[in-house]
């Protein structure tokens, strides 16, 4: 699809970044383009030519579409549509955006040549007409549960889960200057006391885990948009204002709306997320009481928005460590036979071929490239389901009738960054899992004692 040539920068907006793309909001249509990124220095990762920067959008689009939506769900999902944008316009906007992007963002440029770009909904700005403007809430929850001991090397792997894992190794090499306390098992643990806590923590420290939109505007957790938690509940006490309106109260009932959308599920008699996962949805590093984890595990509903995404994560069934042995089979196969990589469809095209392989994969190793390749194109889809984001949109109801003492919301949940991750990102993978566990286990200093030992009374001769 083409854009109207004329294509008028001052009715664009700076809207956020990631790693790999930049995306900008239309000032007045509910419409938001995402335009790639790539390293300034690093002249290998720039798409060559125009023609590949377009194949990589139309892969992204059949990959969100063909791949990602039917195993997430369609609702959740909106793959856009890639569009061709006037050179001149794109230069303009890269200008105009420069001095708004966050300085860590900028060892990579936005791409000016191709003039490719996705066209996407603007999920921060619902076309519902309301009082108070939506509150949107975008979580990147990461990894939800704890790989199978008979995969991993490292005991440690099987106890705490690699977010927390990560996060010291990330304060380590200065990515962020505090530690979250955010554990995502308790987000996806379906008992609503740990996802009270889990996202308690996300609103004390975002990272890049966590923001609020309201009308549009980022108002909470980017770095340059860091409101202290006091004057962020100011802003928004007016949509809680039903309760007493104390700060304690404010917090509380976010939470719990938020809570009530990420598990809210239209299948009746839902009946939640597999037994096989009992024993992994606890984390050792989580400060949640252990009163909570105690408790009986609440099955996340399988039709919930972090249902959905926990079973396309758990296609990793075999870690980066088990998937190792099969990565190198396929890479050994492809250096003898490069023209198989093709037929295998190992870099697309993402259609419904690829996902009917990738879905028919036997239980068992039948020592097939076939095989090896349905294993690694799991785990590549797994590995965007642990890194994409879910934007719950807030729409403030006044329900009269309704006489509850909370305040009354519709929402609806969408999936966000459903980009393939790249064959070689597997090799990336394994080197960063050993970095984060050795961090992780030369920072331990091993269990502490507890508090009262048992049977420890010494008693001294007076
Ligand atoms: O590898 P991880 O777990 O650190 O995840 C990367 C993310 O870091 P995070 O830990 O969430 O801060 C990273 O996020 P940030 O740049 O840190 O915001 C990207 O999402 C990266 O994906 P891609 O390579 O751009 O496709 C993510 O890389 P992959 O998902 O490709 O591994
Ligand atoms: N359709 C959308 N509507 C509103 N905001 C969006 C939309 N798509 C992306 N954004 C915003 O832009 C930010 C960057 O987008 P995105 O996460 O897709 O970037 P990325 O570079 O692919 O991320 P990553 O770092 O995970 O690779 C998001 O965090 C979100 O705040």
């Amino acid at each position: 699809m083409d854009l109207v040539d004329k294509m008028d920068e001052n009715e664009w907006n700076y809207h956020g970044e990631g790693n790999k793309s930049l995306v900008v909001s239309h000032v007045q249509m509910s419409r938001v383009l995402r335009l790639l990124k790539y390293s300034s220095e690093d002249a290998e990762n720039a798409p060559q030519t125009t023609e590949e920067t377009f194949r990589q959008m139309e892969n992204i689009v059949d990959f969100s579409n063909n791949v990602m939506s039917p195993l997430l769900g369609d609702k959740f999902v909106h793959s856009g549509e890639v569009v061709k944008l006037p050179l001149e316009f794109v230069r303009q906007l890269s200008i105009k955006v420069q001095h708004h992007r966050p300085a860590w963002r900028c060892d990579k440029v936005m791409d000016i040549y191709s003039g490719a770009a996705l066209c996407l909904p603007n999920l921060t700005t619902p076309s519902i007409p309301t009082h108070n403007p939506p509150l949107c809430v975008e979580i990147k929850p990461k990894c939800g549960f704890l790989p199978s001991p008979e995969h991993v090397s490292k005991d440690i792997k099987t106890k705490v889960c690699r977010h927390c894992m990560h996060q010291r190794y990330k304060v380590a090499s200065g990515k962020w200057k505090r530690k979250s306390l955010y554990c995502p098992l308790d987000l996806f643990s379906g008992n609503r006391q740990r996802m009270y806590f889990a996202i308690k923590h996300l609103i004390e420290e975002p990272q890049n885990n966590f923001k609020i939109f309201k009308g549009g505007k980022c108002i909470h957790g980017d770095r340059d948009e860091m409101l202290s938690v006091s004057s962020l509940l100011q802003k928004l006490r007016p949509y809680f204002s039903c309760g007493n309106g104390r700060s304690k109260t404010v917090l509380h009932d976010f939470i719990q709306v938020l809570v009530d959308s990420l598990l809210s599920s239209d299948e009746e008699g839902d009946e939640g997320v597999e037994r096989r996962l009992e024993g992994r949805m606890v984390c050792e590093a989580s400060l949640c009481s252990t009163e909570f984890l105690r408790t009986d595990p609440q099955p996340l509903p399988r039709d919930s928005v972090l249902g959905r995404i926990l079973q396309v994560q758990l296609l990793d069934s075999l870690d980066i460590e088990g998937l190792l042995p099969l990565y190198r089979r396929v890479e050994q196969y492809l250096h003898h036979f490069p023209k198989e990589r093709s037929r295998l469809q190992i870099d697309g095209p993402y259609d419904k071929a690829f996902l009917e392989k990738l879905q028919k994969c036997p239980a068992e190793d039948d020592g097939s490239i076939e095989y090896a390749v349905a294993k690694v194109q799991q785990y590549r889809v797994a590995m965007t389901a642990k890194d994409c984001s879910i934007m719950v949109t807030l729409v403030p109801r006044r329900d009269e009738e309704d006489g509850s003492e909370r305040a009354a919301f519709s929402f609806s949940a969408s999936i966000l960054d459903l980009d393939p991750k790249p064959q070689d990102g597997v090799r990336r993978q394994q080197r960063l899992d050993h970095r984060v566990v050795s961090a992780y286990l030369r920072d331990d200093p091993g269990p502490s004692p507890p508090l009262y030992p048992e049977c420890t009374l010494l008693i001294h001769p007076v």
